[in-house]
């Protein structure tokens, strides 16, 4: 608890200072006021986060977050649970969507074993923090101990903390493997936001009517059986989340903690970065969310973030695939901000405002 009530405590607004002076700079740009609508707004970010009118997000890595879900047993997944350890070798090997997308983006790919039920075995090229073999059923108890979970943030957060600082990067991504994980993630959008269950269900993997009917009921049972509170974003964390969330949630932490960019993928990443922005308001200043989620909790948890998606592509994958594309985006909008001349220095004439 010290430890998550220090990292906590490093964590600062970015510059308001830095944003007005890139909202200037913007503004005296050779075109019209505004023409370059949200990319403006992701580069004034990008220069409050980093301190400078020259951001740089050449370097970049994306966190996968595997974990397995006790509430798989409850029948609210299209596919078995390990697949969750099928598709961690996939992403080793380079096989799969997000390999292809963090490629064409020049992302590197870590992928970390926050609590696959599966053994990994050690020479498999993944982060091994195994915090447990997969979750406790939600809709029993509680997911996790209250340690799990803060054993979970501190990870995420000492990953990213640890690549900004040794290794460099400039810029990160989140994404997330785990069957089931949709379910949790509906929990913990169902508690922040009051809303009925049934209007944040979505079909996850893509489960039949049976298996949608069933989902309902698990969350419904989740929430009633543990009573999350939700003025208390690690007793829900604890209670109905995962341990590759926490590692999600810590994910956010971390780049703020480092004042480094972070951009988060769909409806698992997007609940991680709930949490942390819940458990630390203006973590949320460091944060993106890369695009909007076809699973139909995510708007609400959007909503919540108060945040705008850089995407709308109608992807459900996961894996870090929407934090891959919306790098490149990112990284635009620091060239935007650095590369284009103001009328002064190209001497254009400025009659616009
Ligand atoms: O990120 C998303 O928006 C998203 C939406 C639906 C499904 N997924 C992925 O699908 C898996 C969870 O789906 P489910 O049906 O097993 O709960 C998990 O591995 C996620 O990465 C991901
Ligand atoms: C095959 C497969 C790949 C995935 N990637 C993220 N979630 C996934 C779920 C399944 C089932």
């Amino acid at each position: 608890m010290q430890n998550l009530k220090n990292l906590m405590n490093r964590i600062e607004p970015c510059s308001k200072e830095w944003q007005e002076k890139a909202w200037e700079r913007l503004h005296s740009q050779i075109r019209p006021r505004g023409s370059l609508g949200h990319l403006e707004v992701i580069a004034s970010r990008l220069a409050a986060i980093q301190g400078t009118l020259t951001p740089s997000v050449k370097k970049k890595l994306i966190f996968t977050m595997a974990g397995d879900h006790g509430v798989a047993e409850e029948g609210v997944s299209a596919y078995p649970q390990e697949v969750t350890g099928q598709m961690v070798f996939s992403f080793i090997q380079g096989w799969a969507s997000i390999n292809i997308l963090a490629k064409h983006a020049g992302a590197d790919v870590r992928v970390v074993d926050c609590g696959v039920a599966a053994d990994i075995p050690e020479e498999w090229q993944v982060v091994h923090k195994k915090i447990g073999k997969g979750t406790a059923n939600i809709c029993k108890g509680p997911a996790m101990s209250r340690e799990q979970a803060i054993q979970g943030l501190l990870l995420g957060a000492g990953l990213v903390e640890k690549a900004f600082l040794e290794e460099g990067y400039e810029l990160f991504g989140t994404g997330d493997m785990g069957i089931a994980n949709t379910t949790p993630s509906t929990a913990i959008v169902a508690t922040f936001s009051g809303k009925p269950v049934s209007q944040l269900t979505g079909r996850g993997t893509g489960i039949d009517d049976e298996a949608f009917n069933r989902k309902v009921r698990a969350v419904e049972k989740a929430l009633k059986v543990n009573q999350p509170d939700s003025e208390d974003a690690l007793d829900v964390l604890t209670k109905v989340g995962g341990f590759e969330i926490a590692g999600l949630a810590g994910a956010v932490l971390g780049a703020a903690a480092v004042k480094a960019p972070i951009v988060c993928d769909g409806f698992i990443a997007t609940a991680g970065a709930l949490i942390a922005c819940r458990l630390m308001p203006v973590a949320k200043d460091y944060l993106f969310i890369s695009h909007q989620s076809l699973e139909i909790g995510h708007a609400t948890m959007v909503e919540l973030l108060g945040l705008r998606p850089i995407l709308d592509l109608e992807m459900r994958l996961g894996e870090g695939t929407g934090s891959a594309l919306a790098m490149n985006i990112i990284e635009a909008s620091a060239k935007v901000l650095k590369e284009i001349k103001t009328f002064a220095e190209a001497g254009v004439t400025d009659t616009g405002h």
